[in-house]
């Protein structure tokens, strides 16, 4: 039986994978050997019994005895913190699912490499912090990365069968987000409950604040960059309020071939889970007739600043991915304790990009994950500052 391991299973991501093992016939269908959470103990502990999975882990360690005391009499192990994410990443496995969110989710995924896996690849900061080093650490391994991010699901499966030479621009999609139509002035007053509802997802709270700042597409338009590996310049965004076309590969004789389906993330995560098959998927079916239209446009960079701070980061290069993120993260933890508005997010982020950039070593390339860690923390640290001071 294939062996299978969830990193951040309590999660949106966690939760949907979660569903399709159990529609895939749970622990009759594959070994659960790791599945790891945070805070939700309760539900942790109910998909390890669900699953018969050999560990459960919690990311903190006031959260053990709770767990504990949940498998009691059960004979799964539990175990939490940071070495124990590391030691479930250890555990062998064929196919790991990384839904951990935000940079926390690097260490484990990138551990898990070293052991050969398929690593399903939905936490897109691994890639925007570590790209490079993630991918030779695959490489160096034999492991695979699939992507789960809808757009580079979507992409990577209008790639099959195609010679990269012939790809002239990948165009991802983006509803945009909560904001979308808000003008500028409105933007400056917007609330974290605004900006925790996203028009089609159903999704985390951080990815769905960040829909609304388009850090998101931010951020994935760097995953692009660093996964497929093509120059900057032929990446675009395109906002399709739909979310129905979730990307478009063009290629060097015209054709444009485009990825639709309904806005439901077990249809990427299902790809990757019976990749390279197709197997029967519980999403729902488009009636393109019923439809009727799609819609894109253009997205506007004065309102959403961030999608110009992602050129940015890929033209400076090295470090810049890790400092943006963090710089990100902070700014996210800054809006949602209402410290900061939602427009300082980005303002935040490029003040804390601007202050590294003059000490030097922003474009420096990471000779380890240590390096990437290091970084890291210096842009919290510089992030915060600068929050303390807008505050
Ligand atoms: N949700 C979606 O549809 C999509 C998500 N993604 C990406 O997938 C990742 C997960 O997103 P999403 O599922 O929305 O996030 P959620 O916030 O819903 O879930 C995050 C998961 O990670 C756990 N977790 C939180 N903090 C830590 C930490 N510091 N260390 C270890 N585990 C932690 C949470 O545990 P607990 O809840 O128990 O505290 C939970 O299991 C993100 O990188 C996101 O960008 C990409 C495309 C779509
Ligand atoms: C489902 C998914 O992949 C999200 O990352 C989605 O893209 C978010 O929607 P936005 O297009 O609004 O950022
Ligand atoms: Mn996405």
């Amino acid at each position: 039986m294939r062996r299978i391991t969830v990193f951040g299973a309590t999660g949106s991501i966690g939760e949907s994978t979660f569903d399709l093992l159990m529609r895939q016939g749970g622990r009759e269908a594959a070994q659960v050997v790791a599945l790891t959470g945070g805070r939700q103990v309760a539900r942790l502990a109910e998909q390890a019994r669900a699953l018969g999975a050999e560990v459960a882990v919690t990311a903190y360690d006031d959260c053990l005895p709770a767990l504990r005391e949940a498998l009691a009499g059960t004979g799964i192990e539990a175990a939490a913190g940071a070495q124990a994410l590391i030691e479930a990443a250890d555990r062998p496995a064929d196919w790991i699912m990384s839904g951990i969110v935000g940079a926390a989710g690097l260490v484990p995924g990138f551990r898990a490499l070293r052991h050969g896996t398929t690593l399903a690849l939905a936490n897109k900061e691994s890639l925007v912090t570590a790209g490079p080093l993630l991918l030779a650490e695959a490489r160096a391994h034999s492991a695979r990365i699939l992507p789960v991010d809808s757009e580079h699901s979507a992409v990577f499966q209008a790639l099959v069968g195609e010679d990269m030479a012939a790809v002239e621009r990948i165009i991802i999609t983006a509803s945009g987000g909560a904001f979308r139509d808000w003008p500028i002035e409105k933007l400056a007053k917007a609330t974290v409950a605004e900006a925790s509802t996203h028009p089609n997802w159903a999704m985390g709270q951080r990815i769905t604040i960040d829909s609304a700042s388009m850090f998101n597409k931010a951020l994935e338009v760097i995953e692009t960059y660093e996964y497929f590996g093509v120059d900057a310049s032929k990446i675009e965004v395109l906002v399709h309020p739909e979310s129905l076309v979730h990307a478009l590969v063009g290629f060097a004789d015209g054709a444009l071939m485009a990825h639709l389906g309904a806005p439901d993330m077990r249809h990427a995560i299902g790809y990757a889970l019976n990749w390279p098959e197709r197997s029967h998927l519980p999403v729902a079916r488009l009636d393109l007739a019923q439809i009727g239209r799609l819609t894109f446009r253009a997205p506007d960079l004065d309102r959403f600043p961030a999608l110009r701070l992602a050129r940015e980061v890929m033209a400076t290069g090295g470090l810049a991915g890790a400092a943006f993120n963090a710089a990100k993260e902070c700014a996210l933890d800054g809006f949602i304790a209402s410290r900061i508005g939602f427009l300082d997010m980005a303002a935040v982020v490029e003040e804390t990009l601007a202050q590294l950039s003059s000490c030097g070593g922003l474009g420096k390339a990471p000779g380890s994950l240590d390096d990437v860690l290091h970084m890291d923390a210096e842009a919290r640290r510089v992030a915060r500052q600068i929050i303390d001071t807008r505050t």
